[in-house]
C-alpha cells in the first residue's frame, strides 16, 4: 500500500487556492435572503441575474490566484472564463445548498428554490445534483481545488493551447486525488466519485439557457456581463 503524501510544494499551492477561494466569494448571502422571505418569480429572477453577475466578477478575481493561470494565453484564459462560469455557479449553488443548516432550514430553502420560478421539469436533475453534492461532505479545501479543476477543463469551446490547458489541470488533480486519499481513507472510490460529479455539473448546465428563458415570467432581463456569458 503506497504511503500517500502531500509535497510542501502541494501544500503552498492548496493553500493559495483555499485562501482565495474563500476570500472571493459573493458577499450577500442569497441563502439566507431566501430563507427570510418569499420572492415573486420577477423578484427571484432579478435576484439570480445579480447573483450570477457578480459570481463571474468573483470567478474572475479567483482565476488570478490559480498558480500558472496567469501564464496562460490570454484569449485561453478568456475562454476558460467563460466556458467554467455555468458549472462554477451550478458548483456555488450546491456548495451553499449541501451547508450545514440549523434543522428545518435546509427544507425551507428548498421549497423556495422550488417555488422561485424554476421550470418544473428543471428541478429535479437540479436538486439531484445539489444532494449528490452534498452527500460528498467536502472540506473546503476539496471544494476550491474541484472550482479550480472545473476552470481548467482543457476542452472548452475555442482553447487554442489545451496541452497548457491539461498540465495544469493534472496538476491540480494530483493534489486533489492525494487530499481525497487522505480525507477519506475508508472511501478509496471516493476521488472517482468526486470526477463523476463534474459529469453530472456539465449535464446540468446544459440546461441553464432553458431555465433561464423558461422562468415563469414574461421579459427576461439579463444584464450585458451575462448575455456574454451565457447564451441568452
Ligand atoms: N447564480 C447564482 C449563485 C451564485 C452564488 C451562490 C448561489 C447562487 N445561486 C442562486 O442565487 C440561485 C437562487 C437565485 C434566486 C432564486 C432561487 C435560486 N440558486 C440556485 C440556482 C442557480 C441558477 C439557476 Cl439557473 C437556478 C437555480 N440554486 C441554488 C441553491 C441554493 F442553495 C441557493 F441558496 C441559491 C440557489
Amino acid at each position: 500500500k503506497e504511503k500517500v503524501e502531500i509535497t510542501k510544494e502541494q501544500q503552498a499551492l492548496m493553500k493559495i487556492i483555499t485562501d482565495a477561494y474563500n476570500r472571493h466569494q459573493i458577499p450577500q448571502d442569497v441563502a439566507k435572503k431566501l430563507l427570510q422571505d418569499q420572492y415573486s418569480a420577477e423578484e427571484n429572477f432579478l435576484l439570480l441575474t445579480e447573483m450570477a453577475t457578480s459570481q463571474v466578477q468573483v470567478l474572475v478575481e479567483f482565476t488570478k490566484n490559480i498558480p500558472g493561470f496567469l501564464s496562460l494565453d490570454r484569449e485561453d484564459q478568456i475562454a476558460l472564463l467563460k466556458g467554467s462560469a455555468v458549472e462554477a455557479m451550478f458548483l456555488r449553488s450546491a456548495q451553499v445548498f449541501s451547508r450545514k443548516m440549523p434543522s428545518g432550514h435546509t427544507e425551507v430553502l428548498e421549497e423556495r428554490i422550488r417555488k422561485s420560478g424554476i421550470s418544473e421539469e428543471f428541478i429535479t436533475p437540479m436538486f439531484n445534483f445539489y444532494k449528490s453534492i452534498g452527500e460528498l461532505h467536502m472540506v473546503q479545501e476539496e471544494q476550491a481545488l474541484l472550482t479550480t479543476v472545473t476552470i481548467l477543463t482543457p476542452d472548452r469551446p475555442y482553447v487554442k493551447d489545451q496541452q497548457a490547458v491539461e498540465r495544469l489541470q493534472e496538476t491540480m488533480l494530483d493534489v486533489l486525488r492525494k487530499l481525497c486519499v487522505l480525507q477519506h481513507p475508508q472511501e478509496p472510490q471516493y476521488f472517482a466519485r468526486l470526477l463523476g460529479r463534474l459529469t453530472e455539473l456539465r449535464t446540468l448546465s446544459h440546461y441553464h439557457t432553458e431555465m433561464l428563458v423558461s422562468w415563469r415570467m414574461n421579459d427576461h432581463k439579463f444584464t450585458p456581463l451575462l448575455c456574454e456569458i451565457w447564451d441568452v
